[in-house]
């Protein structure tokens, strides 16, 4: 299933007079939670909103409501003239059925509406960064890139391109993604969690309500956890049952527990499918010197955006006809 039927279109999708994109709001989105709301940390100042957080959420909110609203009225409308019964081409489908069934709790708009943001806002920056990072990484350890582009040669062959029902097949690809996710987790601290009863960790008293942030960042450099830490080792992974399903706490890019990543599965295979096409179809060199400082909000970035140059290496032909 896919998020959208016309995933790119929707993503430039801008209702009839504003002038803005979903990708362009879902970007400032992700930049206004990223930033430190003093409000949120001195409670007696948050009426005067400072930094103007609550106003430009209270914008995007708007923004976000109005070109949902047009794609789910355009949906419902091209549903009715569909001919006899409506077949679920995309995850819009199924919430729209849905909500024209009756089910115990009824899915309203805003609940369609909330769930679309949830995943655009979740699943598209998320998995870039990732790929961004491992590509960042491949070109700073060539060996290592060579040695991918290899394995995918040998799996793949030079004729097609990488599919989902390859990955099992590619062990050093599912290791590599496995090291990007330990140096260099989206989500550092990955979203605040709440503590529901008083309870004790590791010895200290954690009252109720304590807001609790988990480093995943720091977890993975830890060096009683990891031999070199800090050294892209694909490697380490290649002989080790350590998932990233959140049943191994020295890895969690996703989370753990029943507030994890809902999107993992979809996310995963997005960043497999990305990385994998990238360097099986090109070959890659940094075009400025390579800079892998990171920028922290609520997503680890590279600060300076990964620039680099590719080179087709199989066929052009070939990879269209596949296309
Ligand atoms: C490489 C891709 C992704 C990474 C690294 C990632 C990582 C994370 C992390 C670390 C959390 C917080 C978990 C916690 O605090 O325990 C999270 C939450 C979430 N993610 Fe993802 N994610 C990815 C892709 C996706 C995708 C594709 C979607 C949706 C289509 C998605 C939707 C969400 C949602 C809705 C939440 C909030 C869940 C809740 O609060 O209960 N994510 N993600």
């Amino acid at each position: 299933m896919t998020v959208g039927k016309h995933a790119k279109d929707i993503l430039s999708h801008s209702p009839t007079g504003p002038s803005y994109s979903l990708l362009a709001v879902i970007v400032e989105i992700l930049d206004l939670v990223g930033v430190s709301n003093i409000g949120d940390y001195i409670p007696l100042l948050a009426w005067m909103d400072l930094q103007g957080c609550v106003r430009r959420s209270k914008v995007l909110s708007q923004k976000l409501r109005a070109i949902f609203g047009e794609i789910i009225n355009e949906r419902r409308n091209e549903r009715r003239n569909r001919d006899g019964e409506i077949a679920d081409v995309d995850f819009l489908d199924v919430l729209l059925t849905a909500s024209s069934n009756q089910t115990e709790v009824p899915i309203t708009d805003v609940h369609i509406m909330g769930i679309l943001a949830n995943m655009f806002a979740g699943g598209i920056d998320t998995s870039a960064i990732t790929v961004e990072w491992a590509l960042a990484e491949l070109l700073k350890h060539p060996h290592t890139l060579k040695k991918l582009q290899d394995e995918l040669s040998s799996e793949v062959g030079s004729t097609r391109l990488v599919q989902e029902s390859d990955v099992g097949n590619l062990p050093y690809l599912r290791a590599i993604v496995k090291e990007t996710m330990k140096l260099h987790p989206v989500l550092p601290l990955l979203v605040p969690h709440t503590a529901k009863q008083q309870c004790q960790v590791n010895g200290y008293d954690i009252p109720s309500s304590t807001i609790a942030f988990v480093n995943v960042w720091a977890i993975g450099r830890e060096p009683t956890v990891w031999e070199n830490p800090l050294e892209f080792y694909p490697d380490r992974f290649l002989y080790s049952n350590i998932d990233l399903q959140g049943q191994h706490f020295e890895l969690l890019p996703f989370g753990s527990g029943r507030r994890a990543c809902p999107g993992l599965a979809l996310g995963i295979s997005n960043v497999y499918l990305m990385l994998a096409n990238l360097v099986h179809v090109f070959d890659w060199a940094a075009v400025e010197e390579l800079d892998l400082t990171e920028k922290f909000g609520i997503v680890c970035k590279l600060a300076n955006p990964l620039v680099a140059k590719a080179v087709m290496r199989v066929h052009r032909k070939v990879i269209e006809t596949e296309t």
